[in-house]
């Protein structure tokens, strides 16, 4: 039986106890008394159980009559709105909302108009919480509005994460184009030579780039292999795609597996309470340059060649494996064949990188390319400091026949000093060979890397330069050099060293 169904019975038994009771029907009559209670006592525990699970609701419940009088509000309603329900019960809504102190954006008046939902962003003005306000009509036999339930939802939280959103997207935006200006700043540099041999190795690095295939750069330090992984990248399909670089020698070797791989919360003591992303994880979609990679431990060789294998990742203290779709380039200026029989590098890892390989060769055995780095960073370096130097051609020819080991970076320097130091428009050879005989002078040492006819020329340069200047006579320093006159006027010219001066 419903709840309408007993109340419709609860009156035909007190009509009935009251025809038993005119004609004194005892019996009758207490027999519809136990009825009676029995009808009474099932209706007060529903209602009792509506009161306390309209209580336990999170939402605020709202009931009103169909003059918009208020009948009946639960335990949320109060909390969210701060109204306590002695203040309204048996008060119509329009009077409540005229005070102007309680509520703003009450639906109740409206529901009872239009005799349909209505939905609203009401105001306590008691909390100042939001809430989302939904009243229905429930309507009698004659479609006359009886009563309105309102549910009020509490939407202070929500509104709150809205706006915390809203700001991350402003601050992914930011940080997004933040990217975007780094990447095109990587671009900027662009890979020369003139040397043929070069030339083949970049004819395959334009052939290489669009395509996913792995790349080992070899080369001495400072051949340019860091370039020339960026002209792979940038030439590459995932060109607007992450482009990350890892150091292997530069990182502690128990720090690289968590930079590589990133572990999960709780993985170890120190570990970030969040748990961090792996730099593998953060190339995804895009390129990772494994730079140094001859420098990474035996342990770490075999967890990076499973992962090359199956491009997948699983993070320290974690067991998901997470997919990767990342492109690889390695690069060293170690000899990885010589690691290899030093069983210092692993021979699986070697063939899985080594792909495509690209050796750079150092600046001492590609001659045509000094000119031309000597101009480009010339001009660099112009540029940068506002100048217009030129490079007089004999001094052009003093920088050829200059021993350059290998690094670029070395006649980088040079001109970046130049730039700085130089006044006059033309730089001469003079100030170039001062300058060069210092940084020679500056190295001490002789350089172990070119070969011995190489070394022995840089030390008998570095003497003639010496004894002309302690001396400051060709004769005299002829004679400590234990030369003749003609034979060091002959080397001087040799080392393009200027002696006529002294
Ligand atoms: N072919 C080239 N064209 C233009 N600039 C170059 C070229 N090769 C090298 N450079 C310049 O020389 C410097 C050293 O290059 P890079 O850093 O790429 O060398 P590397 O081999 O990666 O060095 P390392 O092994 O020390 O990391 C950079 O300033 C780079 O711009």
């Amino acid at each position: 039986m419903t709840d309408k169904e007993k109340i419709i019975a609860l009156k035909a038994v007190v009509d009935s106890i009251k025809s038993h009771c005119v004609l004194g029907e005892k019996e009758l009559m207490n027999q519809d008394i136990l009825t009676y209670q029995k009808l009474y006592d099932e209706l007060m525990t529903d209602y009792l159980d509506f009161r306390e699970v309209s209580d336990h609701l999170f939402d605020g419940i709202y009931i009103a009559d169909g003059e918009g009088r208020t009948v009946f509000v639960n335990e949320a309603y109060s909390r969210i709105t701060g109204i306590d329900k002695s203040l309204i019960i048996g008060r119509t809504v329009k009077d409540i909302t005229e005070e102007g102190k309680l509520f703003k954006g009450a639906v109740t008046m409206k529901v009872i108009a239009s005799k349909s939902r209505v939905s609203s962003i009401g105001k306590s003005l008691l909390t100042n919480r939001e809430h989302l306000v939904t009243g229905s009509p429930l309507l009698d036999e004659h479609g006359n509005v009886r009563m309105v339930v309102i549910n009020n939802r509490d939407i202070t939280e929500l509104r709150a994460l809205e706006n915390e959103m809203s700001q991350l997207k402003v601050d992914k935006d930011r940080v997004d184009e933040e990217v975007k200006f780094l990447r095109k700043q990587l671009s900027s540099e662009v890979v020369i030579s003139k040397d043929h041999e070069m030339k083949m190795v970049f004819e395959v690095m334009h052939a290489v780039a669009p395509t996913d295939v792995t790349v080992l750069i070899t080369g001495e330090s400072g051949t340019g292999k860091e370039i020339i992984a960026d002209e792979i990248y940038k030439n590459s399909k995932r060109s607007d795609k992450p482009f990350i670089k890892i150091n292997c020698a530069a990182i502690p070797a128990e720090l690289l597996e968590s930079e590589l791989f990133g572990y999960e919360k709780g993985a170890f003591t120190d570990a970030n309470k969040s748990g961090k992303i792996g730099l593998f994880e953060l190339a995804h979609t895009g390129t990772l340059l494994l730079d140094e990679i001859g420098d990474m431990s035996l342990k770490l060789q075999s967890k990076l060649l499973r992962v090359l294998q199956s491009m997948e990742i699983v993070r320290i203290g974690g067991s998901v494996p997470i997919k990767l779709d990342v492109r690889i380039i390695a690069s060293t200026n170690k000899d990885l064949h010589e690691e290899m029989k030093l069983g210092r590098f692993r021979e699986d890892l070697y063939y899985r990188l080594n792909v495509i390989p690209i050796y750079l060769k150092p600046l001492r055995e590609r001659k045509e390319d000094i000119i031309l780095f000597a101009r480009t960073f010339l001009e660099r370096y112009n540029k940068k400091y506002g100048k217009k130097l030129l490079l007089d051609t004999s001094a052009e020819t003093l920088l050829t026949a200059y021993h350059w080991p290998g690094n670029i970076r070395e006649i980088e320097n040079v001109f970046e000093r130049i730039v700085v130091i130089h006044h006059e428009p033309i730089v001469q050879e003079q100030f170039l060979s001062n300058l060069l005989h210092l940084d020679m002078k500056d190295r001490r040492t002789v350089s172990s890397e070119g070969n011995l006819k190489n070394a022995i020329e840089q030390i008998e340069k570095q003497m003639i330069f010496e004894a002309l200047e302690r001396y400051g006579s060709i004769n005299k320093a002829a004679k400590v050099l234990g030369l003749s006159q003609p034979g060091l006027s002959k080397k001087c010219k040799k080392y393009q060293i200027k002696c006529d001066r002294v």
